[in-house]
C-alpha cells in the first residue's frame, strides 16, 4: 500500500528541506532496514548533482535526488517554496505535457540508436514520471529504443555507457548473503523481479553482468505497457562469472572476471536467491526468468513453477505471442491449428516452448496429442531432430519431438520433405531463412505462415522484406524485432507485426500480480494467447499484421490482465481474496499514474503570510 506523505510526516519538521524532500517521495521513509531508515536520506543531499553524493551513499540518495531534479520546471511555485528550492530553478513552471514535448524535440536530436538509449536512461534517472510518460505515449517509436533491438546494443557496450546504478547486481560471491543484500535495496514493496544471469542475452549470447539491460528493459515495459508501479520492479542479475573471452579481457568489463560458475554452486546459488527473495518480499514477489542459457532456463523452470510464482518469459512468454499470432494467422489462411504442419528452426527456450504450447491448442481443438506432436518437425544444429538419432543426446523436452524418420541434415531439406504451412525460427542464426527456403515456401502456399523470432534484428531469420519479396507478397510475416512498412508490388501497404514477448508478459506480469497467483501453470499462457488473438482486427490483419498496433499494447495488456485474474479466481489460483466484483475496475485502481503527484498536499494552502497547516 502506497500512502500519503503527509500521514508519513510529523508536520512540523516539513519545513526543513531534507525532509521535505524525503517526504516527497514518501517510499523511502516508510520501508525497514531502507538506507532511508537508517537516517542517511536526512543528510543534504538534495542540492547537489551525482558527483556530489557522498561516497557510500545508495540509491535512495540518488532516487532522493531525483525527485528534485525529477519534476524540473514542473514544480510549481508553491512547490519551490515548501521544499526551500525557489530560485534553483527558472522562473518558468511547466505543464507535463510541454515536458513531453521537449523530450520529443531532445530524443530527435540525437540520430544514433544508442545515444537515444542513453537519453531515455538519462530521463529514466531524472524523472521517473516524465520518462513513462513519455514512453506510454510514444510507445511504437521509443520501445526499439528502451527494449528491442536497441537494448541489445546496449549490453554489448553496457561497460562503456554506464552511468548510474539501477537494481541488483548479486554476485556468486554473495553466496550466503544474498537476503542481506536484498536488504540493501531501499524500496520494500517488491512486487515483481526480471532476473537474468545473462548467459543468452536475446540472441546474442553470454553478456555477462553486462545483461543488465535486459531486466531494466523488460521492467520498463512492466511499467510503460501494464502500469505496474516503478518502485514494485526490481531488475536483478546473478553474476556468476562469464565464457566470453572479450568481455573478460575488456578493461570495462562491469562484471566478474572469472568463468561462469555451474553446478552444485550455481544450483545452491539460486535456490538461496529464491529463497531470500520470498524471504524479502513475500511468496507472492513475482520472478520473472529471462535470458538465462537453455539448460539452466528448462532446469530452473521445472525446479522452481508450481512452488515460487515464476515464470520464464523466453520460453513461456515467447510461447503465448507467437501463438497468438498463429491463432491470429488462421483467420487468414482459414485453417485449424491442427491443420498445420510446423517447422521449427531451433530447438531451444523459445521454440521448444512454442511447440509445446501448440501441441496443447491442438489438442483444445480437439486432436490427440500424438497427432498434434506428428505436425511439429524441429531442426536443431545436427538437423532434424529425430528418433534414434545417430549422435544420441536428445534430451527429453527435444525427444517428445523426435519423427520417427531417417535424419535430414539441412533446413532446407527438412522444408523440402515436410512441405510446411508454417516456418517458425528461433535460433538465432540470422539469415537462416534464405530465398530459396522463403520461396519453396511459397511453392507450397497460397499464403505462407512465416515467423522470423530472433532478436536482435541483425539476428533474425530473414527480413520481413525477404519475406515478402520471395513469396509474391503472400507471406503472413511475423518477427521478433521490428521492421518497417513494406509496399506490395500491386501498392498494398504491409505492416508486419512484432511477435514479441512484449505483447504478453506486461499483461501476464499485471494479472499475477493482482490475484496474487504463484502457480502459474501453461494454461494461463494459452488464455493469454487466445485473449490477445481475439484483440487482432480484420484491419490488422488485412494489412499483414498478426498483432494489434504498438499503440494499442497497453490496453492489451489491461485485458490480458483481466483475463488471467478471472480465471485464477475461477481455477482457485487467486490468493488475494474476496474476489474483486469489478475485475477490471480493481486492476486499474493498483496502476501506476504517470502524472505528478503535486509535492505539496492539499491540506496546505500558501497564502502571502507563509505555509500554513490548514485544519483537517
Ligand atoms: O527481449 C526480447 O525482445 C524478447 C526476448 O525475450 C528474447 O529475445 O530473449
Ligand atoms: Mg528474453
Amino acid at each position: 500500500m502506497e500512502r500519503d506523505w503527509w500521514q508519513l510526516t510529523p508536520r512540523r519538521d516539513l519545513y526543513s528541506v531534507p525532509e521535505c524532500l524525503a517526504a516527497v517521495d514518501s517510499r523511502h521513509i516508510s520501508g525497514g532496514n531502507s538506507s532511508a531508515e537508517r537516517g542517511e536520506v536526512n543528510e543534504p543531499f538534495l542540492l547537489v548533482d551525482e558527483k556530489h553524493i557522498p561516497a557510500g551513499n545508495t540509491s535512495a540518495h540518488i532516487i532522493g535526488v531525483n525527485v528534485l531534479y525529477g519534476t524540473g520546471l514542473a514544480f510549481t511555485i508553491e512547490e519551490r517554496q515548501v521544499l526551500g528550492i525557489h530560485g534553483l530553478l527558472p522562473a518558468r513552471v511547466k505543464s507535463q505535457e510541454e515536458q513531453v514535448q521537449l523530450c520529443k524535440l531532445s530524443i530527435e536530436r540525437y540520430e544514433e540508436p544508442l545515444n537515444k538509449y542513453i537519453y531515455l536512461m538519462g530521463l529514466l534517472d531524472r524523472n521517473e514520471h516524465l520518462f513513462y510518460r513519455f514512453l506510454g505515449e510514444n510507445v511504437a517509436e521509443m520501445m526499439p529504443i528502451v527494449y528491442t533491438p536497441t537494448v541489445g546494443l546496449a549490453c554489448q557496450k553496457y561497460g562503456l555507457i554506464y552511468r548510474r546504478p539501477r537494481g541488483l547486481f548479486i554476485t556468486i560471491h554473495d553466496k550466503g548473503h544474498v537476503y542481506e543484500i536484498l536488504k540493501n535495496w531501499p524500496e520494500t514493496d517488491v512486487r515483481a523481479i526480471v532476473v537474468t544471469d545473462g548467459e543468452r542475452i536475446l540472441g546474442l549470447g553470454d553478456l555477462g553482468a553486462c545483461g543488465m539491460g535486459i531486466p531494466v528493459g523488460k521492467l520498463a515495459l512492466y511499467t510503460a505497457l501494464a502500469g505496474i508501479k516503478p518502485h514494485q520492479c526490481l531488475p536483478i542479475t546473478l553474476d556468476v562469472g562469464t565464457n566470453t573471452q572479450t568481455l573478460l579481457d575488456d578493461p570495462l568489463y562491469i562484471g566478474l572476471r572469472q568463468k561462469r560458475v555451474r553446478g552444485a554452486e550455481y544450483d545452491e546459488f539460486i535456490q538461496e536467491f529464491m529463497d531470500a527473495v520470498v524471504r524479502r518480499f513475500g511468496q507472492n514477489c513475482l520472478i520473472q526468468f529471462e535470458d538465462f542459457g537453455n539448460a539452466n532456463a528448462f532446469r530452473l523452470l521445472e525446479m522452481y513453477r508450481g512452488k515460487y510464482c515464476t515464470f520464464n518469459d523466453d520460453i513461456q512468454g515467447t510461447a503465448a505471442v507467437a501463438v497468438a499470432g498463429l491463432l491470429a494467422s488462421l483467420r487468414v489462411t482459414c485453417k485449424k491449428l491442427s491443420e498445420n504442419t510446423i517447422v521449427f528452426q531451433g530447438a531451444g527456450e523459445a521454440a521448444l516452448g512454442i511447440a509445446e504450447l501448440c501441441v496443447m491448442a491442438m489438442k483444445a481443438e480437439g486432436t490427440s496429442e500424438a497427432d498434434a506432436r506428428a505436425r511439429v518437425w524441429m531442426v536443431d544444429s545436427k538437423g532434424l531432430i529425430v528418433k534414434d538419432r545417430p549422435e544420441g543426446g536428445l534430451n527429453k523436452h527435444k525427444e517428445r519431438f523426435a519423427q520417427a524418420r531417417a535424419p535430414v541434415r539441412s533446413l532446407a531439406e527438412v522444408v523440402d520433405i515436410a512441405k510446411p504451412s508454417v516456418l517458425i525460427g528461433a535460433a538465432a542464426i540470422g539469415g537462416a531463412f534464405t530465398p530459396e527456403i522463403l520461396r519453396r515456401m511459397g511453392e507450397f502456399n497460397d499464403k505462407p505462415v512465416i515467423f522470423a523470432l530472433s532478436n536482435p534484428t541483425s539476428k533474425a531469420e530473414c527480413t520481413a522484406e525477404a519475406a515478402y519479396s520471395n513469396t509474391d507478397d503472400r507471406a503472413i510475416f511475423a518477427s521478433g524485432s521490428p521492421f518497417p512498412e513494406y509496399r506490395t508490388k500491386d501498392g498494398r501497404v504491409l505492416r508486419p507485426g512484432q511477435g514479441n514477448n512484449s505483447y504478453i508478459f506486461p499483461g501476464l506480469a499485471l494479472g499475477i500480480i493482482c490475484a496474487g497467483i504463484i502457480d502459474i501453470t501453461d494454461d494461463f499462457m494459452l488464455l493469454a494467447a487466445e485473449s490477445l488473438a481475439g484483440m487482432v482486427s480484420d484491419s490488422d490483419l488485412s494489412h499483414g499484421g498478426l498483432y494489434p498496433p504498438l499503440a494499442q499494447i497497453q490496453d492489451c495488456s489491461v485485458r490480458i490482465a483481466k483475463k488471467i485474474v478471472e480465471h485464477a479466481y475461477k481455477t482457485g489460483k487467486a490468493s488475494v481474496q474476496p474476489q474483486p466484483l469489478d475485475t477490471e475496475a480493481f486492476i486499474r485502481a493498483q496502476m501506476y499514474d504517470v502524472r505528478y503527484n503535486s509535492a505539496v498536499p492539499p491540506v496546505y494552502s500558501w497564502p502571502r503570510d507563509g505555509p500554513r497547516v490548514d485544519a483537517i
